[in-house]
C-alpha cells in the first residue's frame, strides 16, 4: 500500500514497474513487453540465459532443493543450537508470582486506570487534538497523491511533456506539506510523550511516598519488587508503547474507513460466483484476520510471562550492581570481589535463561506470523480469481479489489502484526497495575492510634502497644505502656534483638503488625543508628528533612559549632558531594544532632544515635541537649541504648525490658 502513497523516489521505482497493469490493466501489456526486453537482453547477455523463456516447470527442482535446504537447516539447527547457550536451561527461570493478565479478552485490562489519570488534564487532550489533526491532513494528502499518481502515469502513457513538468511542481508542495507534517507529528508526539512521562511519574511517587508506603511494602512478601524499575523503566516503557500501539490503532481504523466503502461497493454480489451474498469480501476478511489474532494468541501468549519474567531479572540485576555502588567501601575491605563477580554472573545468568525462552517463543510466533503473512498473499487471489474467470468482474475491478482488500486486512490484521508488542506491553501493564494496587491497598496499615499529646506536663504516653513480627510472626511487645514528662531525659534499655527499634516504628506508626495508642507532640524527631544523608550540599545534608533554604548560613554554622563538627568548618556549606560516603561514622551521627538543633523538636526520640561516639562524644551531646536553649523548653528526649553505664547518670529515668510481660519495667522495679 505505501508504494502507492508515498511520493518519494523509491515509491515512483516501485510504481514504474507495477502501474502499467495497476493503472490500464490489460492495455499495458505491450508497454510492458517492450520495457521487460530491454532489460532482458541485458540479463540474457550477463548472465548467459534467457529469463524471459524460463517456466516455472523448469524451475520446479530449484524450488524443491531450497525448500529441502529450509527444512535441513531448520531440524539440524533445532537439534544443536542449544549447545551455544552456554548456560544450563533445564533449569527453570521464576518469571515472577505476581498476576498476569493472558486472557485475549483482558489483554487490555488495566490500561485505562494507568492512562486516567493523565487524559484529565486539557494540555493531553490538546495533544491528542494537534496530532489526530496533522493524521487527518496526512490521510487528506494521501488521497490526493493518490490522484496525483494516477495523472503522472497517464501523462506518461501518453508521453504529455507539457502537463509533466506542472505535475512535477505539484507534487513538490505535496512533498512539501508531507515533510513539514510528519517532522512536526513526530515533535509533538515526542512532546506528548515527556508530559504523560512526568505525570505519570509524579503520579507513582506520589503515590510511593504517601502513607509511608514505600517503607511499608518493604515489610510484605508479596510485595511489588523494584519500584524503582516501574516508576524509571516501566513507566518510560509503558508511555512509549502505548502511543506507538495507539498510533498504530488509529491509523489501521483510519485505512479500514477509507476503503471499506470502496470493498463494499466493488465487492463480487455472488461469494466465490456461487452464492449470492453482498459484501462478502468484507466479511471474509474479517472472518480471516480474526481467526489469525486467535491463533497469534494462542501461539504467542506465554511471551507475556516472559517479557514479565525478563523485566524483573533485568531490574534485579542492576538492583544488584547499585548494591556494589553504594556498599563499595565494605565490598574492597571485605576483599569480596570475587564473591561479588560470581554473585552478578550468577545474577546475569538468570536473564540468559529467561531471553532464551524468549528467543524459542517469538519464534514460534514468528512461524505462525510469516505463514499467516505468506497465505495472506494469496488470500485476495482465492477470494477474487472465480469471480474473474467467470467474467463477473473486470481485471481493473480486480486490481481496484486487491488494493481495497489488502488496506481493509491490514487495518484487521494491526492486533496481529502488534502482538510482539503487545505481549510486551501486556507484561509492562501488569507490573505498573500491580504496582499501583499495593500501593492503594490500606491492608498493611498500622492499627497505632497516633494522637497529639494533651500538653502541659506530659510530652507523650504509649499505652497498650502490641507489636509482632510481619506475618503473625513472634510478639515482641504486649500491652507495652510508657509515660514521658516534659522535660524529661529517658533511657531505655533491652538486651538485643528484643524489639527496641520495633518499638519505635510502631510508635512512628510504620510498623504494620501493631496495635495501640500513641500520644506524641506534634514536632517529634526520630534519629536512628544510621541517619540517611541526600546527596547534594553541605547544608541540605544537615538541614535534611528540611529544605536548604529555610535556614540561613549562620543558622547551620552555628548548630555544626555547638555539634564540634570542627572538620567540617572548613567546608564550604554549599559544596556538593556524597557526604554519606565522605563523613566518618561519629560525624554522621554528630550532624544527625545538629539537625536536632536546626527542627527543635518537642520530643526527641533516639535510636543508638550516639552508637559511634567516644564516651567523651555521647556525654558531650547529651550535656548539649540539656543545655538551656538548645532544645524547646520542656522538650523529652527519649534514648534507646545499650552504654547504660555512661548514660543513666545524664538521664532521669531509666526502664528496661520486662521479658515476662512483654513491656518496659523501671529498671530494678516493677512493670510500668
Ligand atoms: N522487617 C523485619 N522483618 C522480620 N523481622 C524483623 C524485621 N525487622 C526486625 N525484625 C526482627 O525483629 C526483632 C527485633 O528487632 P529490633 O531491630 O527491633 O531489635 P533491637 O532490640 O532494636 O535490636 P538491637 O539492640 O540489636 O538493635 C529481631 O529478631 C529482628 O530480627
Amino acid at each position: 500500500q505505501s508504494l502507492k502513497f508515498h511520493p518519494n523516489a523509491s515509491s515512483l521505482v516501485a510504481l514504474s514497474q507495477a502501474a502499467p497493469v495497476n493503472a490500464t490493466g490489460g492495455k499495458a501489456a505491450p508497454v510492458n513487453a517492450t520495457g521487460g526486453k530491454a532489460v532482458q537482453s541485458g540479463q540474457e547477455g550477463t548472465l548467459g540465459f534467457d529469463v524471459s523463456k524460463m517456466s516455472v516447470k523448469q524451475l520446479e527442482p530449484y524450488m524443491w532443493i531450497i525448500a529441502a535446504f529450509a527444512l535441513a537447516f531448520a531440524v539440524l539447527f533445532e537439534l544443536f543450537h542449544r549447545r551455544f547457550a552456554q548456560t544450563d536451561l533445564s533449569v527453570q527461570p521464576d518469571c515472577g508470582a505476581e498476576h498476569h493478565e493472558q486472557q485475549i479478552s483482558s489483554l487490555f485490562a488495566g490500561v485505562w486506570p494507568l492512562v486516567k489519570p493523565f487524559f484529565r488534564q486539557n494540555s493531553a487532550w490538546g495533544y491528542v487534538s494537534a496530532i489526530s489533526v496533522i493524521g487527518t491532513i496526512n490521510l487528506v494528502l494521501g488521497m490526493l497523491i493518490m490522484v496525483w499518481q494516477k495523472e503522472f502515469w497517464d501523462t506518461i502513457e501518453q508521453k504529455n511533456l507539457p502537463r509533466f513538468w506542472p505535475l512535477l511542481l505539484d507534487v513538490m508542495f505535496l512533498a512539501f506539506a508531507r515533510i513539514v507534517l510528519s517532522t512536526y507529528s513526530e515533535y509533538i508526539g515526542m512532546m506528548l510523550s515527556i508530559h504523560w512521562r512526568r505525570s505519570m511519574t509524579q503520579w507513582l511517587i506520589g503515590l510511593w511516598l504517601q502513607d509511608k508506603s514505600f517503607y511499608r511494602q518493604q515489610l510484605k512478601a508479596d510485595a511489588p519488587d523494584n519500584p524503582d524499575q516501574r516508576i524509571q523503566e516501566d513507566v518510560r516503557m509503558f508511555v512509549e508503547q502505548s502511543m506507538m500501539l495507539g498510533t498504530g490503532l488509529v491509523m489501521a481504523v483510519a485505512h479500514l474507513i477509507s476503503r471499506l466503502p470502496m470493498l463494499l461497493l466493488l465487492s463480487p454480489t455472488y461469494a466465490f460466483g456461487q452464492f449470492y451474498c453482498p459484501g462478502w469480501l468484507l466479511y471474509a476478511s474479517l472472518l480471516y484476520s480474526g481467526v489469525g489474532a486467535i491463533c497469534a494468541h494462542q501461539v504467542g501468549k506465554k511471551l507475556i510471562v516472559v517479557n514479565f519474567g525478563l523485566q524483573k531479572h533485568e531490574a534485579s540485576f542492576r538492583y544488584d550492581v547499585v548494591q556494589i555502588r553504594d556498599h563499595a567501601e565494605s565490598i574492597a575491605l571485605y576483599n569480596s570481589e570475587a564473591t561479588e563477580e560470581s554473585r552478578l554472573n550468577g545474577r546475569f545468568e538468570w536473564i540468559v535463561r529467561v531471553w532464551w525462552m524468549l528467543m524459542s517463543h517469538t519464534k514460534r510466533l514468528s512461524f505462525f506470523q510469516s505463514f499467516y503473512y505468506q497465505t495472506s498473499a494469496i488470500f485476495p487471489y482465492l477470494l477474487l480469481a472465480p469471480s474473474y474467470f467467470k467474467g463477473q468482474i473486470t481485471l481493473g475491478t480486480l486490481f481496484m479489489l486487491f488494493d481495497a482488500l489488502a488496506t481493509v486486512k491490514g487495518g484487521f490484521d494491526w492486533f496481529l502484526g502488534s502482538y510482539s508488542i503487545l505481549t510486551g506491553y501486556r507484561a509492562t501493564v501488569d507490573r505498573l497495575s500491580n504496582f499501583v494496587q499495593a500501593l492503594e491497598a490500606q491492608d498493611s496499615c498500622s492499627e497505632v492510634k497516633r494522637m497529639q499529646s494533651p500538653g502541659d506536663a506530659v510530652a507523650a504516653t504509649i499505652t497498650e502497644l502490641n507489636v509482632a513480627l510481619p506475618r503473625k510472626g513472634r510478639t515482641l511487645w504486649k500491652d507495652a505502656q510508657l509515660q514521658i514528662l516534659c522535660g524529661e531525659f529517658v533511657l531505655l534499655s533491652a538486651p538485643e534483638g528484643s524489639g527496641k527499634s520495633c518499638f519505635f516504628r510502631a510508635m512512628a506508626g510504620l510498623w504494620p503488625d501493631a496495635s495501640g495508642e500513641v500520644f506524641l507532640p506534634e514536632k517529634t524527631l526520630f534519629l536512628p543508628q544510621k541517619s540517611y544523608i541526600p546527596q547534594g550540599s553541605l547544608k541540605q545534608a544537615i538541614t535534611y528533612p528540611a529544605c536548604a533554604s529555610s535556614f540561613s548560613d549562620e543558622e547551620v554554622m552555628t548548630a555544626m559549632q555547638a555539634l564540634g563538627l570542627a572538620t567540617l568548618e572548613g567546608r564550604k556549606l554549599h559544596e556538593e558531594a556524597d557526604w554519606a560516603l565522605l563523613l566518618s561514622g561519629g560525624e554522621q551521627q554528630r550532624l544527625a544532632f545538629a539537625r536536632a538543633l536546626l527542627s527543635q523538636p518537642e520530643l526527641l526520640l533516639l535510636d543508638e544515635a550516639t552508637s559511634a561516639l567516644s564516651a567523651e562524644g555521647s556525654l558531650e551531646i547529651f550535656e548539649m541537649l540539656r543545655r538551656p536553649g538548645s532544645l524547646p523548653k520542656g522538650a523529652a528526649v527519649v534514648t534507646v541504648s545499650h552504654d547504660i553505664d555512661l548514660l543513666k547518670p545524664v538521664h532521669d529515668s531509666h526502664y528496661v525490658y520486662d521479658a515476662e510481660t512483654g513491656g518496659w519495667a523501671v529498671a530494678g522495679g516493677n512493670k510500668i
